[in-house]
């Protein structure tokens, strides 16, 4: 790259951003100064949080419910505006127990430790930080924020549970001293999913809050609000209603709106115009792209197998639902003679990660005297994945579809043409039979 693209660059993002008077309002990780709605989500959580003042508080209390309904967003505006210490971690970019140990270590300022530390050392140490927070601020609760919890189970090799029973004890130690901690734990999915141990399942209790999705109104409320702060110029309602509508269509989810919103905005913004319907149609598609390059460019080598099978399938064959068993086969084409294969239990999980990433679906369904088993099916346009997993192989499989397709056409022309031979050979026999 040389001086005269980088200046073209430069001038691609600032015509992108012409529109925006300040794009901070479509920043998905920004807590808002108000929040639309959730007044009784809220009333939930500041009666479970409050019921410190009378001297007893509950060790955990779970948030669930769709994405894009609004839980983290609310947590943090409820902690942000009550007299208590919080830490607020998403355990999204930790891969093993120990790492969300150390996340919310280094969320409280504390360097990271190694894994030799054990994971004892690490809750001695955020004991102390916890203390010494309350003590700094003369609050009597400290809340501890947990969002994606679900990536905590995901560690096979660690125990789940061990750490939560952790930070159970960790709350009763702080209550001898007549200090409280609350775990608020944040996840897609109902607490009773996880698989805790009965020690920890007896000790948490049921407090839970559940988030219900947004109704297209509800989204409508909340983009309308950011487009306000956000843009020059007055979006046209209409506009603003199609790109809820999109966001509502599987369930009301406020983040993907308002990333339709920012990503149709600086679409329209490099073509100098106002938005419209149509550069909210090309914002779905470029962020489903992007949504689904981070997730294979993240995965790894066997990840990305698994994704290839399910897209060669689907692919050749116009087929939507495949067993385990069918994938795991696929797979084992697919994958280079040189690398070992990993096991069929470990390929199951691999699908199951497939699905937690969104660019697949499952079912159980029955196998007569066989039992159950899985079935999966892709979410997501086959061309899309397997060209992101593979950009040097999937042509080969396009190829394979077309000829696959070719061959099909001519068995068919075949079949009619030799039918219309025989139907001009006995023409007349045809007739007089009244065929
Ligand atoms: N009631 C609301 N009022 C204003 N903005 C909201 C509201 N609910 C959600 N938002 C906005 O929508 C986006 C997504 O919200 P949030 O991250 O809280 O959802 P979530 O339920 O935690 O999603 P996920 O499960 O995917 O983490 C954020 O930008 C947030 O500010």
């Amino acid at each position: 790259m040389d001086k005269k693209e980088l200046r073209k660059i430069v001038g691609d993002v600032r015509k992108q951003n012409s529109i925006f008077s300040n794009k901070s309002f479509l920043d998905n990780l920004m807590v808002p100064n108000s929040i639309v709605g959730r007044e009784s989500e809220s009333k939930k959580l500041v009666d479970y949080l409050l019921s410190y003042e009378k001297g007893l508080v509950v060790p955990l209390v779970s948030i669930y419910g769709r994405s894009g309904s609004g839980k983290s967003t609310i947590v943090q505006f409820v902690c942000e505006n009550l007299d208590l210490d919080f830490c607020y971690v998403n355990f999204r970019k930790a891969k093993t127990v120990f790492g969300c140990v150390n996340l919310i270590l280094s969320e409280m300022g504390h360097p990271n430790l190694k894994n030799a530390q054990g994971i004892n050392s690490a809750f001695l140490i955020l004991e102390r930080l916890i203390k010494e927070t309350l003590e700094k601020s003369g609050n009597s609760l400290f809340v501890l924020c947990l969002d994606e919890f679900d990536t905590l189970f995901y560690d096979k090799r660690g125990k789940p549970s061990d750490f939560v029973y952790k930070l159970v004890v960790l709350v009763e130690k702080l209550r001898a001293l007549k200090k409280h901690m609350c775990i608020v734990t944040i996840s897609n999915k109902v607490l009773s999913e996880f698989n805790l141990d009965d020690r920890v399942i007896s000790r948490i209790g049921a407090s839970e809050i559940y988030f219900d999705s947004y109704s297209q109104s509800d989204v409508l409320k909340i983009i309308r609000n950011r487009a306000k702060k956000s843009f020059l110029k007055k979006i046209d309602d209409d506009v603003l209603q199609h790109c809820a509508n999109i966001s509502s269509e599987e369930h009301g989810d406020a983040r993907r709106a308002i990333d339709l919103l920012r990503t149709s905005g600086e679409i329209a913004g490099i073509e100098n115009k106002k938005i419209s319907k149509r550069h909210i149609d090309e914002a779905v598609s470029q962020l489903q792209k992007n949504q689904i390059t981070t997730i294979i460019s993240g995965g790894s080598y066997h990840f990305r197998l698994a994704c290839a099978a399910l897209s060669r399938l689907t692919y050749v064959n116009d087929e939507g639902w495949h067993s385990t068993s069918d994938l795991f086969k696929q797979y084992q084409q697919i994958i280079s003679s040189d690398t070992r294969q990993i096991s069929y239990r470990r390929f199951s999980e691999m699908l199951v990660e497939l699905v937690n990433s969104g660019i697949a679906v499952s079912k159980t369904e029955s196998r007569g005297r066989h039992g159950y088993g899985s079935q999966f099916k892709l979410s997501v346009d086959p061309d899309l994945i397997g060209n992101s997993c593979f950009p040097d192989w999937w042509p080969s499989v396009v190829e394979s579809k077309k000829r696959k397709d070719d061959a099909i056409r001519s068995m068919k022309a075949l079949k009619s043409l030799s039918f219309g031979r025989r139907r001009s050979r006995f023409g007349n026999l045809y007739g007089d039979l009244g065929l």
